[in-house]
């Protein structure tokens, strides 16, 4: 499918991340961005409004890779959409729910979204008497990414899934004709596992009722996402603890639906207030939102910014001192690179923890972010479950001690922005494929330059 969004610098090309810092002379930061719609929010819309009873626009939408592959998942199992964007480029497209089919292909590229969310549909192209299998796959790291635990739940209920024992991709799905009221799911490895079961769940003829049995849970605001997604289409979701969530049979119906702007992708550019010094402004912040990214205020804070939030607009001021921080993260680890990348340029010694699952992320970003902090000469050590900094060797230094380095992105759109968080900071800081930022942010490298004023 031909992209809908542009692609920035591609592998083998380097981006020269721009300086920008008070102790460098740089003028300070004084900028408000645009941030596109939630990757997490645009993927669960464009399920539920395939799954609901009329069509329905979707306004705001995420242009990206990772919404393009959603899209084009859809549209292969029959459901109809019509793709145009409003005048800032957010996504407007018409989604027609028609019935499920079996017998197709879908690519999952490297978007959790699609390989976690997508395989539970096929449920409905089997309760409706189409059997066809479906066959699963994405690109070479996306075969990386944890699967099983969501398999062995398709096979719980009633599904032949073969994927050769591996518990990755690639698999095949044979959906059964009739399937059973609940199912266990050990969601430690991710939390879109018990998000897949539950966004499918209101059209099973019984519900379903999707219990957690592993260890830890991570990002639990994103299954709370999914729940809230779901009420917003009209389905009773109840949820008696905290690892059970019982979703009733229903319609779902939606008037109309507005994407939020992803917090987590606005995080590097409010870092960038406190590494650059000045003022960063998001419009559009929601005052109540399930989006992870609503942590960064708070953590900017404890890191030497100010946040404030008047009416929908989220100012986060600096002067260029960035501080250490402890720091659970479990709730929102897909903010850990750009918390990652203060803390490599922070006064002090800091401590991330609950990030282990990170490791099955478009990368395993515990090592990748360990590695990076290394080559430009700092301290991080990943652990099991956490990521440990000395701190910048020499942090009153304009360039906090490091030493610029072409940086590589691992096809991680999160190391990408950490790599340019840093290079504000760091001279020298060269980014390999920044195009990775395609996933969820395609026009990143021009969003970076326009905040930093700079050709
Ligand atoms: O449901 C979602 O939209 C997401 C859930 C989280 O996955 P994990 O629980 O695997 O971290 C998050 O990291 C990912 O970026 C998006
Ligand atoms: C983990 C992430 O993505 P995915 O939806 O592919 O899991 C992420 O965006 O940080």
């Amino acid at each position: 499918m031909t992209p809908t969004y542009s692609v920035g610098l591609g592998p083998g090309q380097l981006w020269p991340a721009p300086v920008s810092s008070p102790l460098n002379g740089t003028r300070q930061l004084d900028a408000t961005v645009d941030v596109p719609g939630s990757k997490s929010l645009t993927n669960r819309y464009l399920v539920l409004a395939a799954l609901a009873d009329a069509p329905v626009v979707v306004r705001g939408g995420l242009v990206s890779r990772d919404s393009d592959l959603m899209i084009a998942a859809l549209r292969s199992l029959g459901v109809a959409i019509e793709t145009g964007a409003d005048a800032s480029g957010g996504g407007v497209w018409t989604v027609a729910p028609g019935p499920l089919r079996g017998g197709v292909h879908v690519d999952c590229g490297l978007a959790g979204t699609v390989m976690r969310f997508v395989p539970p549909l096929t449920l409905l192209a089997g309760i409706a008497g189409d059997m066809g299998p479906v066959t699963f796959d994405g690109d070479a790291g996306a075969r990386l990414r944890p699967m099983g635990p969501l398999l062995d739940a398709l096979r719980a209920l009633g599904a032949t899934v073969d994927d050769d024992g591996r518990g990755t991709l690639p698999f095949t799905v044979v959906p059964p004709a009739s399937v059973p009221t609940s199912v266990d799911v050990d969601s430690s490895a991710s939390s879109q596992f018990v998000t897949g079961l539950l966004l499918v769940a209101p059209r099973l003829p019984g519900g379903l009722t999707v219990r957690h049995i592993g260890e830890s849970l991570p990002s639990l605001p994103h299954i709370d996402m999914t729940c809230e997604t779901l009420r917003e289409a009209g389905i009773r979701v109840d949820q008696p603890d905290e690892r059970t969530w019982i979703v009733h049979p229903g319609t779902l119906h939606f008037d109309s639906i507005r994407v939020e702007p992803d917090l987590s992708n606005a995080g590097p550019f409010m870092a960038a207030a406190l590494v650059a010094g000045g003022t960063v402004r998001i419009p559009g912040w929601p005052r109540q939102t399930t989006q992870p990214g609503a942590l960064f205020p708070a953590l900017l804070e404890r890191m030497g910014g100010r946040c404030e939030l008047v009416g929908d607009v989220m100012t986060v001021t600096g002067d260029g001192t960035v501080r250490g921080i402890t720091a659970d993260l479990s709730p929102a680890g897909e903010i850990t690179p750009t918390i990652a990348a203060l803390c490599a340029l922070a006064a002090g010694a800091s401590e991330l923890t609950g990030i282990g699952h990170l490791r099955g992320h478009e990368t395993d970003r515990l090592a990748a972010i360990a590695t990076e902090v290394d080559r430009l000469g700092g301290v991080c050590l990943a652990g099991d479950d956490s990521l440990k900094f000395g701190g910048a060797p020499r942090p009153d230094d304009a360039d906090a001690g490091l030493v610029g380095a072409v940086m590589e992105t691992y096809h991680d759109h999160r190391m990408a922005t950490f790599a340019a968080v840093i290079g504000l900071r760091v001279a020298g800081v060269e980014v390999l494929n920044v195009g990775t930022t395609s996933k969820t942010m395609p026009e990143f490298p021009s969003m970076w330059r326009a905040m930093l004023a700079v050709a």
